[in-house]
């Protein structure tokens, strides 16, 4: 089925009530029938922080209520409301699925994203799936639920949710009502007044526990102390949300407690909550200008919040205080102190020069994206996401561009090699962080949106709910034509979606770092995608670009890759322009880009129609058969020389039809690369060496940094077998420049220890080139 006919479908035919339970019973049975092991392999955390909303009086206005049948698809309904009770088992994957019905029996699947009561899930099962069992009890058959602003779109039908390859096709798909908001979620008593005179078809009996623990503990009266108490023993168990509860119940008795401020400042501190932390450390420092550890969270919460230098005065007064005190006790607050202190004043250099120590930030990386073999989780709890601060030149501003709404503007003369923007991820998702998300269809471009972006989606949701003042910050980012505007702090999962799907990275590990940690991992499928803020305003050029971007976990850092003179707009590439100009549009059309007007678009839409068709002809023969010829003959015992003659006939003919216009002839790269290592299995070094070259020329017009070294260290190790040791090793040097200068800028002639810290990158990040280049003589 087409995408146009299948979304005809969703807007015209619902499935009946009865076939979305059937289907849903049978997927809760499939689950049931998976192995533990199978399903461990899908989840990752069900660690959300946040706590079930049950309320009794909620103000709504009845005329606002929704039924499902009345539900349009794409849309946010912003101001409605559904009411509706669970009929089914819940699944907790993602987010907690289940199915719903409204009170005129019409039934729908139901995703709630960062919804689950954290401190209902035992500690060490956070990291498990979660039975069917527990996972209903979040939501018991017959719970009554409110959503607010329920969004209905099109998802992953569940099968294909546990599936790890996601839907094979676009039957795959069906309805899903989504909210990613915990305050959305009103669990509603049952003598709630919404509930009068309605009458559910499904007569469910209640399966609610009238007396579930906290009533009980609701019956004693608590002093702050046990709130205190309580709220440690969560805090303990990484419980923050549950502790921040705890501690604000104790705080509300005893609003001035300084114990129960500061520990409070430390819980939102976890949960990188840093204005809500520094709120509290100053009313503890206001009464208690003493409280040491409240000044030392003082500090990290203004770190947290980018004011590195009033952290600084916060932690140098704090160390001064304390070097006169000699009380052992504090001995660990003064060690933390002068810790945190350097890590500061770093991150303060990196913010106000972009001055970054590349060689820490590549060994941290290495570190950090270990991943376990058994689980495909991360050896380190939060993965590659690195601790460096944020960038941005003086010399460059955001200006209206004409036909690309506004970009990056050079204010004045920037030399190659300067970094303009370093820039850590608002929010990123790994391939494997995203297991059991779902799939969707955006249904104005009508392209897919993938598990890793849907789960992006919920992740951004969750940072804006807990922080609104950074709604400001993502906002202001390109959201699409069509996005009308909600309230600037209000949490809006649709217009996130849109501002996802034109600004996304997407985390390319270029050194296949984590696909050499573990074969056929979840991230050499899906390698993840992140949100960055300033690097969001620049816009793409397929060629000619000026802008070079490396990202390392997290960092992303952007750098001329040319000279760029005053008022130039800086862009850098969505897509590689080694694709086909199939492969490009189709690409850019996710980011939005109809009609690209770069130099290679324009060139390739002007070319004739026969010049096109012998273009495709000479390339799906090389894909189909000569391609896959030569690569079986060059590891067999007979290498079949004629296939060299083929090559060299399908690239010079790739030439003559790009004409005048060489230096945009991409399209013959695979079959030079080829045409090189098949001089080499001839036996023909001297041959296969110009092909080398040309091919490392190639990457350079082609501004593919990523294959660059590789490039320069194959025309190294040509020059060595030859025997010529002086070219080999120039071109050595050629090699790790081209691997290190991405990462630290150019090196100067002043820096005469270049290649020292050339090498220590390339034994981290290509270890296989490193021990090549050994047994060639060439180190
Ligand atoms: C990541 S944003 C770039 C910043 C954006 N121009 C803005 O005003 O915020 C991507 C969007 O910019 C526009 N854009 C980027 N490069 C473009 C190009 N080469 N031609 C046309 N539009 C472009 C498209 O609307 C695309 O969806």
């Amino acid at each position: 089925m087409e995408m146009d006919e299948l979304l005809a479908c969703f807007l015209t035919e619902r499935k009946s009530r009865q076939l979305l339970i059937t289907e849903y019973e049978a997927w809760l049975n499939n689950i049931v029938q998976m192995s533990s092991k199978k399903l461990e392999h899908l989840i990752t955390t069900n660690n959300f922080g946040y706590r079930q909303n049950i309320q009794n009086t909620i103000n709504l206005e009845l005329n606002n209520r929704i039924s499902i049948a009345n539900l349009e698809v794409d849309k946010l309904h912003t101001g409605k409301f559904l009411l509706c009770q669970v009929i089914s088992k819940c699944v907790k994957l993602s987010p907690l699925f289940t199915l719903v019905e409204d009170p005129e029996g019409n039934v729908e699947r139901i995703a709630l994203y960062n919804w689950a009561e954290q401190s209902a899930i035992p500690v060490k099962s956070r990291k498990k799936v979660l039975t069917i069992f527990e996972a209903s009890e979040f939501l018991p058959i017959g719970t009554k639920l409110v959503i607010k602003n329920p969004y209905y779109q099109i998802a992953s039908s569940f099968n294909a949710i546990i599936n790890p390859n996601g839907p094979s096709t676009f039957i795959d798909f069906d309805a899903i009502i989504r909210s990613d908001n915990p305050n959305d979620v009103i669990v509603i008593n049952q003598n709630n007044e919404l509930l009068n005179n309605i009458k559910w078809s499904n007569n469910l009996k209640q399966k609610i526990k009238e007396a579930n623990k906290k009533s009980a503990v609701d019956d004693k009266i608590l002093s702050a102390d046990d709130f205190r108490q309580s709220g440690n023993k969560y805090f303990v168990s990484n419980d923050f949300a549950a502790a921040v509860d705890e501690y604000s119940s104790g705080i509300k008795l005893d609003p001035n407690n300084a114990t129960l401020l500061a520990n409070r400042a430390e819980a939102y501190l976890r949960l990188n909550q840093f204005d809500k932390a520094l709120n509290d450390v100053e009313i503890v420092l206001k009464n208690e200008p003493d409280h040491l550890k409240a000044a030392f969270r003082k500090g990290k919460a203004l770190c947290g919040l980018k004011r590195y230098q009033e952290a600084i005065v916060v932690l140098k007064d704090l160390d001064l205080k304390m070097q006169i005190n000699t009380d052992n006790s504090i001995t660990p607050v003064k060690q933390s102190t002068k810790t945190l202190l350097k890590h500061v004043e770093m991150l303060d250099s990196e913010s106000r020069y972009g001055k970054y120590d590349y060689i820490k930030i590549i060994d941290e990386f290495c570190e950090k994206v270990k991943i376990n073999q058994e689980n495909d989780d991360w050896v380190c709890e939060t993965g590659p996401r690195l601790d460096h601060a944020d960038f941005l030149i003086g010399d460059i501003e955001v200006r209206p561009v004409k036909k690309k709404g506004r970009g990056w503007v050079a204010k004045r003369d920037i030399p190659e090699g300067t970094l303009l923007i370093a820039s850590k991820a608002f929010e990123i998702v790994y391939g494997n962080e995203a297991p059991l998300s779902y799939r969707s269809i955006d249904f104005t471009s009508k392209t897919m949106i993938t598990a890793t972006h849907s789960e992006l989606v919920a992740r951004i949701a969750r940072k804006l709910i807990a922080e609104p003042d950074l709604c400001q910050e993502v906002y202001k980012l390109y959201a699409g034509p069509e996005i009308e505007n909600l309230g600037e702090n209000s949490v809006d999962v649709r217009k996130i979606e849109k501002i996802i799907k034109y600004n996304f990275f997407e985390t390319k590990d270029q050194w296949g770092i984590m696909n050499s940690t573990k074969e056929n991992s979840r991230l050499t499928k899906d390698s993840g995608a992140g949100l960055w803020i300033m690097p969001s305003f620049f816009n793409h050029s397929c060629v000619d670009t000026n802008v070079e971007q490396l990202i390392i976990g997290d960092m992303i850092f952007l750098r001329t890759c040319q000279p760029v003179l005053s008022g130039k707009e800086l862009v850098l590439s969505y897509c590689s322009p080694l694709g086909s100009y199939d492969e490009r549009s189709n690409s850019l059309r996710l980011h939005g880009i109809k009609n690209c007007s770069c130099r290679l678009c324009n060139l390739e839409r002007s070319e004739s129609k026969k010049v096109k068709l012998r273009q495709t002809e000479i390339l799906r023969t090389y894909e189909n058969s000569l391609g896959p010829q030569v690569k079986s003959s060059l590891f067999s015992a007979n290498f079949n020389s004629s296939l060299i003659k083929e090559l060299t006939k399908s690239i010079d003919e790739l030439k003559d039809l790009r004409k005048e216009h060489l230096d945009l002839e991409f399209q013959s790269f695979n079959i030079k690369v080829d045409l090189a290592a098949a001089y080499v299995r001839d036996g023909n070094l001297r041959r296969s060496l110009p092909v080398a070259i040309e091919v490392y020329k190639f990457v350079k017009t082609a501004q593919v940094p990523q294959f660059s070294s590789n490039a320069a260290y194959q025309v190294a190790s040509r020059y060595a077998r030859l025997d010529k040791m002086k070219e080999a090793k120039e071109w050595w040097d050629v090699a790790l420049k081209e691997l290190a200068e991405p990462i630290r800028g150019k090196f100067t002639k002043e820096e005469t220890k270049w290649r020292k810290e050339a090498m220590y990158l390339a034994e981290k990040l290509s270890p296989k080139m490193v021990s090549g280049a050994k047994n060639k003589g060439l180190l």
